[in-house]
């Protein structure tokens, strides 16, 4: 039998292209993250806010695999992905983004995309192929950096860049993957109020089509462009839904600003 949706909302909740159940991480005896439900969904950007220590990071790292899970399960689409390696999950198309430090900082921005584009997981560098070979990716190297609006410093050294064009670049080098979710750990993370609107404004551009989740401190970023909020405190869920419903949560607002009764 068919569902009784509406054309209006079968685009809006998309089924989950990465989830997770019961997801739960102790280091030694303390359980930094416990029973966390989600899901990310494409064409959404999904936001992971809360206190620090709230174990946003392990979330992070849980769902990228770069930590095992102590309990729970995460799914990739139909794939059980909870005991698959990094690396694995990152050629089935769940990609997060590089710290600046991998970008190549002597090499052009354009020569950093053609590098990406060339890896076969995100995760290595082919170090031993020339540079020479690069060359027939450049014309896809320059639609990346057209996306992120660095087209025309393409031949730029990346070290020159300002902080701000850097995490574009790292963008642009993740974009590359061609992810079907892309996870973003603390993005605006360091920068100034215009380079925040133009990564904001760009976070919102990948996410039509793919699935986005981003930990961020900017809470009136991710009021602007979250569709999905996930409020943890102490590796638990306190809160979960669109920001209109997690920000009138009396105890968001204990948790954020320690009493329910400030504005
Ligand atoms: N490898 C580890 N060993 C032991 N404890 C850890 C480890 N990693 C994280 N923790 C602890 O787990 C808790 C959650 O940490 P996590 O870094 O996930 O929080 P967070 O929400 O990302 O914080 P922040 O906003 O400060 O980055 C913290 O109490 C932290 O000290």
């Amino acid at each position: 039998m068919m569902a009784n949706v509406s054309a209006h909302d079968a685009p809006a909740r998309p089924r989950a292209a990465l989830s997770a159940r019961g997801l739960s991480k102790s280091f030694g005896n303390f359980q930094a993250v416990k029973d966390v439900d989600i899901d990310i969904r494409h064409g959404r950007i999904h936001a992971l806010i809360g206190p620090n220590g709230a174990g946003k990071s392990t979330v992070f790292n849980l769902l990228t695999k770069f930590l095992q899970p102590s309990a729970g399960k995460i799914m990739y689409g139909e794939t059980d992905i909870t005991r698959m390696d990094p690396a694995h999950v990152a050629r089935l198309g769940v990609a997060r983004s590089f710290q600046i430090s991998a970008t190549f900082g002597d090499m052009s921005l354009v020569d950093n995309v053609c590098v990406a584009l060339q890896r076969p997981n995100g995760l290595a560098v082919q170090f031993w192929r020339p540079l020479s070979s690069l060359t027939r990716l450049r014309p896809r190297a320059m639609d990346l950096l057209d996306r992120v609006g660095l087209a025309d410093m393409a031949d730029h050294r990346a070290a020159d860049l300002s902080y701000g064009r850097k995490r574009a670049l790292e963008i642009a080098t993740t974009l590359a993957l061609d992810p079907r979710v892309l996870l973003l750990d603390e993005p605006l993370a360091g920068m100034g109020q215009e380079d925040v609107e133009t990564m904001a404004g760009l976070i919102a551009d990948v996410a039509r089509d793919c699935a986005v989740l981003m930990v961020e401190h900017n809470i009136s970023v991710v009021a602007d462009i979250g569709h999905d909020i996930t409020v943890l405190q102490r590796g638990e869920i306190l809160s979960q839904g669109g920001y209109a419903k997690v920000s009138a949560d009396p105890r968001v607002r204990e948790a954020y600003m320690g009493t329910e009764d400030d504005d």
